[in-house]
């Protein structure tokens, strides 16, 4: 099948990328994703000044029996704005698009590196992180939604280019509905990611009676087959509410069947988390042969023929 894809305005490879937080901390991880088969790639989610995180144990992979999935309470570890900046300034954008994701601590440092990133004119795509679950004392602004619409408002004014916006799962048609409505007053809001982990789960360890992270009493964001469904539905939530707005879709993708269903659900792009973590950038070629052998079996030339034509009953 044809993977080829057409991002905004801008023709992609194939539709799989890493999420953003995984295998993109660091300059060797970001040249391993711009030589990996990935058609994007995103940055670690950063703040103006470097940050060390939470202590650890702060990641674990759940894979002792099914399903599969992770817990991590990373608390917004990276290298602070300007190496990613330099980064951006140096990536090969003919090779495939670069994501820059931001979540600065306060509103006054989300504009600062926007004005930043604004005058260096690069073709970097802006993903501004409204979900991150893990810094102690921080709530998620995904779900206050009067900082939200504060937030897209000044960021708009500020950057005055397309951007979007990574969102935490929701989990009542009512806060679909408020947060869609939200989104679609901001014409430059070009893109929605859809999801960020499903913040504050806690895994227990049954041998010890421990929880498995340290940060946060144990509690922290859930990946993998755990969150699938969750990432479904918001997938096609905001697909069906925001019909002028592209969709990425993240959270369970660990094989081309996943990548599938994002793309039926309406997702445009699929960002894979938690089995990249795992399986490192080898899993992009993988997930692409069987998304391709997926399609080639339904008689699907292009992701076009069957985005968001998930039938109901
Ligand atoms: O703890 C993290 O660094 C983290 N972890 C996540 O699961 N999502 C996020 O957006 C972030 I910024």
């Amino acid at each position: 099948a044809d993977l080829t894809t057409q991002f905004l305005d801008l023709p992609v490879k194939n539709p799989v990328m890493n999420a953003a937080g995984v295998w993109c901390s660091v300059a060797s991880q970001l040249e391993a994703l711009a030589e990996s088969a990935a058609g994007a790639m995103v940055t670690k989610s950063c703040t103006l000044q470097p940050r060390d995180g939470n202590p650890e144990p702060r990641y674990r992979v759940l894979d002792g029996d099914k399903p599969f999935g992770s817990i991590n309470s990373m608390g917004l570890p990276n290298e602070g704005f300007a190496y990613y900046l330099r980064y951006a300034q140096r990536h090969d954008y003919e090779e495939k698009p670069l994501f820059v994701s931001l979540s600065g601590l306060t509103l006054d440092d989300n504009l600062t590196m926007i004005d930043s990133l604004k005058d260096a004119v690069t073709p970097a795509i802006l993903e501004v992180n409204l979900s991150c679950p893990n810094v102690p004392g921080k709530s998620q602004i995904g779900y206050d939604f009067e900082s939200m619409d504060t937030l897209l408002a000044e960021v708009s004014s500020g950057y005055q280019r397309p951007f979007g916006v990574k969102l935490p799962p929701y989990f009542d048609m009512a806060h679909f509905d408020e947060a869609a409505e939200i989104l679609n007053r901001y014409p430059l809001v070009a893109f929605v990611t859809c999801i960020n982990s499903i913040g504050n789960a806690l895994v227990i360890d049954l041998a010890s009676e421990t929880t498995l992270i340290k940060p946060k009493d144990g509690f922290g964001g859930l990946g993998g087959d755990y969150v699938l469904p969750t990432a479904l539905a918001n997938v096609n939530a905001f697909y069906r509410r925001c019909p002028n707005k592209t969709i990425i879709g993240c959270g369970g993708i660990k094989s081309g069947r996943e990548a599938f269903m994002h793309i039926l659900a309406g997702a445009t792009l699929v960002q894979i988390g938690t089995s990249l973590y795992e399986e490192g950038p080898g899993i992009f070629q993988r997930v692409l042969d069987e998304l391709s052998a997926i399609m080639d079996e339904k008689g699907y030339a292009t992701t076009e023929e069957f985005r968001g034509k998930l039938k109901t009953l």
